[in-house]
Order: C-alpha cells, then structure tokens, then sequence
C-alpha cells in the first residue's frame, strides 16, 4: 500500500477569496456543530475534472488495478469480506486529474486547521469501487487518540444515481450511535466530511456499480508503528 502525502506544497490559504473562506467557514462550523456534513462540490471541482477522476477509475477497474480492501493495521488487519467488500487503488498525486484534486484537498485542510486547529498534517486519498451487492459495514474510520485519521471525506463519481441504486451512506448520530441521522446517495459531484474518529457510518449494499475517492487528513506525519502500542 502506498500512502502518498501531499502537505504545503502550494500555498494556497492566502489567495482564497471572500466566497472561499465562507465556504470554509460554513465546512468548519457544521463540522464542530454536528461532526459531518454533506456538500456539493460540483461546481468548485468543475464537470472537466469530474470527469477525468472517473475515466481514471474506470481505466483502473478495466486494467485489475484495484485491490480488495481489507480492514485494521499491522497485525489486526483483515480482508474480512462480511465487513467490507469493495476494491480500492491508492491516489498517487501523478496524474493532472489528482493533481487538480490534491489542491482542492490542500485548501481545506489548510482551511479547518485555521478555524479548528485541528493540526491536520497531510492526507491520503483512494478511489474505491462496489459492485452490485458490495458493502461496507457500520464502522469508525479510526481509533480515537490515535492521532492518525481525524477527518474523512468522500467524493461521489456516479451519474446518474437513482433512487433505487442502493449505496447510500449511512450516517449515525455521534452521540448516540444506535441513532441514524442521514443518509447519502453517492451522487456525482457530492462530498460527505465527519470526524474519522466519532462519526459511525456504513455503506449500504449498492444495487449499481459505485465509484469513490476515500480521503483522510492525518494528525500524523508518518504512521505510528503498532507494535507495542
Ligand atoms: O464510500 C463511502 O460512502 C464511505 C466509505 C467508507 O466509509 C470508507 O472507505 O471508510
Ligand atoms: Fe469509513
């Protein structure tokens, strides 16, 4: 597995614009408020860029490219298929497409760490593919106090997702967990932030094929071994 880091190479925060900030206001403030929300990124990532993250998903599907995801690090890790059941490629940051992405990605984070101080160091990002009948259970994306992944986003690259297509995500209440409060058609365009560590969420068994980008900014700036810990 390759986790590629993508921190301060541009220096983008300062340039935002007004209408930036506010949206990176708007992102932080739902966020500590709620610990998720749901956003529709299409028009900042543009139709051309949408596009060239999906043909690049569909090039790695068709060349076997993507890798059954498992689940836990180190010694607790698994391809446990009753838990989750996509493939998944890592992002590498080569392609323009990424490249754009990464930017796109570099502004936020820069963005909450200024209005959370959340110390988020870098991310790391992979597309993720379900076919029909593929899920992923209800689950956290990280350990608390761990310091790796506090925030997760998800892109959605499907058009024309319909109603009956399955594959929404499932979003329970950070408080009380039994509690679901949203759900999320992967919808092109669309983008779901929580906090790795408190938002449990599932994938529900999709009826389509289902393409993604998984990302998380990390507190940390290489893994910490597990052994031991
Ligand atoms: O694709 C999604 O909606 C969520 C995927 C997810 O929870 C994960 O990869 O950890
Ligand atoms: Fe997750």
């Amino acid at each position: 597995m390759t986790i590629v880091s993508f921190a301060g190479a541009t220096p983008v925060g300062p340039s935002l614009d007004t209408t930036d900030q506010q949206w990176l206001d708007h992102i932080a403030d739902e966020v500590s408020e709620w610990g998720w929300l749901t956003l529709d990124v299409s028009s900042r990532l543009g139709g051309g860029l949408l596009a060239g993250l999906r043909e690049e998903v569909d090039r790695l599907e068709e060349s076997a490219a993507m890798a059954r995801a498992g689940v836990g690090r180190g010694t607790a890790y698994s391809r446990d298929p009753s838990v989750r059941r996509d493939r998944i490629a890592w992002l590498n940051g080569e392609t323009p497409a990424q490249q754009q992405l990464f930017v796109f990605l570099e502004e936020l984070r820069v963005g909450l760490n200024r209005r959370l101080f959340l110390g988020l160091q870098r991310f790391e990002a992979h597309y993720a593919s379900y076919q029909p009948g593929d899920f992923y259970r209800r689950h956290l994306d990280s350990f608390r106090g761990r310091a790796s992944r506090v925030v997760s986003l998800v892109l959605y690259l499907n058009e024309n997702w319909q109603a009956g297509d399955g594959g929404e995500l499932q979003v329970f209440n950070r408080e009380s967990p039994d509690e679901i409060c949203g759900q999320v058609a992967p919808e092109s365009g669309r983008a779901v932030i929580f906090l790795s560590e408190e938002v449990p969420h599932e994938v529900l068994p999709a009826r389509c094929r289902r393409h993604s980008i998984a990302c998380w900014f990390r507190q940390d700036v290489v893994p910490v071994p597990l052994t031991g810990v």
